[in-house]
């Protein structure tokens, strides 16, 4: 197969709710779509996840831009690819910048799932034909918020809670959240803010059977966390500490985790992600599919990725509605009582609407070879 066009576009989208991050908080999410188009014409979609500021990562969408123009689009266009799982070795030379490769990547997975007329799953080797999910809520203003934002959710179905805790908003809130629920599957995301020296606060958690404590210790740490699992009982999963096979590799053979939150952006791409799942099957470690606020571009990615089977906890893949007022794609991706039927379509299943891109693009360039 060669790419013969790409199409990159920026976007910006109005978010149903505020986000808040350790760099304040944000309302419109901004994203690269990129559109990889065949001889004949036939298009893969690929996301960005990268935020418009390094605060999740050091990636943003301006880097994102740049490497995708610069380095990664001209080494992919016009080149015959027998598989997208040659795209890692052709980008091998290019350091991190995980979220802007893992963008091409996708495109041209959906692309050659596409030409072979079978499913984004089906490609990836996954069976499942519906996965179950969970949702995430961020820090609320109070707890009674938070209580009424998960009656919602759980009334929804959705198989699992997710809400994220900080030194302050964790130990009292968990405990309320029990007193309400007290046999909801929930989880933490802390977001590397506590140090080794919190592990009393965060030993205090295990009085609240969560499924797991994600990424409580430094984004770049599997040292500290592997002496932290060893004086609590909650599992650790991390998150933004695994950015390849390589990472995770180390991470299971210290004892640094229990599960892994894989995201296609931050491993740079499926075929990563997949040898991530593959590894992690074989050492027993569980994982689940983390979500990055996406469109319903990378949002079809998630589901697709998540029909492998280790996938076996609930991911952050929730419905488009739970985010926009209108998605980027149609069908828009809906959950019933916590489960998405995955689409049996070609490729990614979802189809770009391309009348709604169009209006919320905010840049966009076209590269031919
Ligand atoms: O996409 C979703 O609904 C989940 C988003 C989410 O929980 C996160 C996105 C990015 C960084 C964090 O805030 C958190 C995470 O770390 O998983
Ligand atoms: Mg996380």
């Amino acid at each position: 197969m060669k790419v013969k066009q790409v199409i990159l576009r920026h976007i910006k989208m109005r978010l149903k709710f505020v986000f808040t991050t350790s760099f304040g908080s944000f309302l419109d999410k901004e994203f690269l779509l990129l559109e990889a188009k065949d001889e004949n014409g036939l298009s893969g979609w690929g996301e960005s996840v990268a935020f418009h500021s390094p605060w999740y990562n050091e990636e943003t969408i301006k880097t994102n831009w740049h490497i995708l123009e610069d380095f990664l689009i001209p080494s992919v266009l016009n080149r015959e690819i027998e598989h997208p799982d040659e795209i890692s070795q052709i980008f091998s030379n290019i350091r991190k910048n995980n979220m802007a490769k893992s963008t091409i990547e996708g495109a041209v997975w959906d692309l050659y799932a596409k030409q072979k007329g079978v499913s984004l799953a089906n490609a990836l080797g996954g069976t499942k034909k519906e996965i179950e999910v969970g949702i995430s809520i961020g820090i609320q203003k109070n707890v009674d918020e938070l209580l009424h934002l998960i009656e919602k959710y759980v009334k929804d179905g959705y198989k699992r809670i997710k809400v994220k805790i900080k030194p302050g908003w964790d130990v009292e809130v968990m405990r309320e959240i029990r007193k309400h629920f007290p046999n909801v599957p929930l989880m933490a995301d802390a977001n590397s803010a506590y140090r080794l020296d919190d592990v009393d606060r965060l030993k205090a958690l295990d009085e609240f059977d969560l499924m797991m404590i994600e990424q409580p210790l430094a984004s770049d740490d599997i040292v500290d966390h592997a002496k932290l699992q060893k004086q609590i009982l909650t599992p650790v999963c991390l998150d933004e500490s695994i950015h390849s096979y390589e990472d995770a590799r180390k991470a299971i053979e210290l004892g640094s985790l229990k599960i892994i939150n894989i995201k296609i952006g931050r491993v740079g791409g499926l075929t990563e992600a997949k040898r991530i799942h593959d590894l992690c099957e074989k050492h027993n470690i569980p994982v689940w599919c983390g979500g990055m606020l996406e469109s319903g571009i990378g949002r079809a990615h998630n589901i697709a990725l998540t029909t492998l089977s280790n996938f076996v906890l609930p991911g952050d893949t929730a419905a488009s509605s739970r985010y926009w007022e209108k998605d980027v794609i149609t069908p828009e991706v809906t959950v019933h009582h916590g489960v998405i039927t995955v689409p049996d379509k070609p490729g990614i299943g979802y189809e770009p609407n391309l009348e709604v891109i169009q209006q919320l693009t905010i840049n966009e360039k076209s590269f031919s070879s």
